[in-house]
C-alpha cells in the first residue's frame, strides 16, 4: 500500500509526495466522494491519501502514475463557498498545523476587528493561530506602545505573539523555529509583509499566488489549482488562492461565543446556558468586560460578528 501527502492539485491531477520523498502524479476515480462533505473538489493540498500504481500501456519509461483509492480523515480543512449559491463548497486546503496572522500597527493599519474575526474563524476551523507583529522597525513610540498593549491582550487569551522586522531581522529566528516541521499558512492584509517574511526565513521560495481580488470576481472561484511548498528546514507552506483571506467564515449565531476563548470559558457562569452575552441578566461575560478582565475591543468584535450574522440571515 502506498501513502503520501497531496502537495499540488490541478483539479484533475494530484501530485502526491511519498514518505521516501518521491512524487507521483495521481488521478482519482470519477465517482470518488467523501461522505458528509458536499464539495466541488474531493481532495485538496494537505490531504493524506492512499494510492496504487497504474500500469500505463506501452510506456515503460514514463514517470509512474497513480490512482488515489482512499483519503485519511482530516484533522481540519478550510472551505470556501461556491459562488453559485449551491450548497457546495470548495476545499482550499486540509490538515493545517498552524496559521500565522501577520499584522501591522501601521503601513497598513490592521484593526482589532479584523484580527478577532480571523482568530474566531481559525478557532472554528480548529487551526491554532499565532500573531506576527511585523514592521517593528517603522513604529514610533506611540505605535510601539499600541503593539505592546495588543500583545499583552492576545497573550492573556492564549495566542502566541511575536514581533518581527524583515529590515532588522529581529524575530525571524523564532518564527523559523515555530514553522519547522509544521504545515503553515500565512494570512493578513495586503502589504503587511507576508511574502517578505517568508522569503527571509526561506530565501528562494518565491510564492506565486497573488490573491484574486476575491468575492467580487465571480467565476474566478472555480479554479481548483492549489499547491504547498516544502521548507528546507522541514515542513510546508500552503500557498493557494483563497488561503490568505480564510477568516471569512459564516458562523452560527449560537456558536460565535465559542470561538472567543475568554468568552467561551465564562459561559458556564452565565445565568442562562444559552446566554448571548447581550441583554441577559446574570451575564458573567458582561461583568468581566466591566471589570476589565475581557478587553472591550474583543467584546465589540464579538457583538459585531453577532450583528453581521443577523444581517446575513435577514
Ligand atoms: N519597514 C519595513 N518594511 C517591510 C517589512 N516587511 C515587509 N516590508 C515591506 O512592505 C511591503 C509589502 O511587503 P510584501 O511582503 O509584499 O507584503 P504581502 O503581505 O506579501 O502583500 P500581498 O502580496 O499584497 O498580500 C514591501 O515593500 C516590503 O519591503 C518590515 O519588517 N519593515
Ligand atoms: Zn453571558
Amino acid at each position: 500500500m502506498n501513502t503520501g501527502i497531496v502537495i499540488k492539485s490541478t483539479g484533475s491531477w494530484y501530485c502526491v509526495k511519498t514518505e521516501s520523498g518521491k512524487t507521483v502524479d495521481c488521478k482519482i476515480k470519477g465517482n470518488f466522494r467523501i461522505k458528509d462533505i458536499k464539495s466541488t473538489n474531493p481532495i485538496a493540498v494537505g490531504d493524506r491519501v492512499t494510492f496504487k500504481y497504474l500500469e500505463m500501456e506501452g510506456e515503460e519509461t514514463a514517470k509512474p502514475v497513480g490512482l488515489i483509492t482512499e483519503i485519511t480523515d482530516r484533522k481540519n480543512y478550510i472551505v470556501r463557498k461556491s459562488p453559485n449559491l449551491s450548497k457546495q463548497s470548495h476545499i482550499i486546503a486540509a490538515n493545517i498545523d498552524q496559521a500565522f496572522l501577520v499584522v501591522t500597527i501601521n503601513y497598513p493599519v490592521t484593526t482589532t476587528t479584523f484580527i478577532d474575526r480571523f482568530l474566531a474563524s481559525a478557532e472554528a476551523y480548529r487551526i491554532p493561530c499565532s500573531l506576527i507583529f511585523n514592521k517593528t522597525d517603522r513604529y514610533n513610540s506611540e505605535q510601539t506602545r499600541q503593539m505592546d498593549e495588543l500583545i499583552e491582550l492576545y497573550e492573556k487569551i492564549g495566542y502566541r505573539c511575536l514581533k518581527t522586522s524583515t529590515k532588522t531581522k529581529s524575530g525571524l529566528n523564532q518564527l523559523k523555529k515555530w514553522m519547522t516541521d509544521k504545515t503553515n499558512v500565512f494570512s493578513g492584509h495586503s502589504g503587511v509583509g507576508k511574502s517578505t517574511l517568508i522569503n527571509s526565513v526561506e530565501p528562494g521560495l518565491n510564492l506565486k499566488t497573488k490573491e484574486i481580488s476575491d468575492y467580487h470576481q465571480t467565476g474566478q472561484h472555480t479554479t481548483t489549482y492549489s499547491e504547498m511548498f516544502e521548507l528546507s528546514f522541514g515542513g510546508y507552506i500552503i500557498d493557494t488562492p483563497g488561503i490568505k483571506g480564510f477568516g471569512m467564515l459564516d458562523m452560527e449565531k449560537e456558536e460565535i461565543g465559542h470561538y472567543f476563548p475568554e468568552i467561551f470559558k465564562r459561559l458556564e457562569k452565565c445565568q442562562y446556558y444559552n446566554c448571548t452575552h447581550t441583554h441577559e441578566p446574570g451575564c458573567e461575560v458582561k461583568r468581566a468586560v466591566l471589570d476589565n478582565e475581557i478587553a472591550e475591543s474583543r467584546y465589540y468584535s464579538y457583538l459585531g460578528l453577532l450583528q453581521s450574522d443577523e444581517k446575513y440571515r435577514s
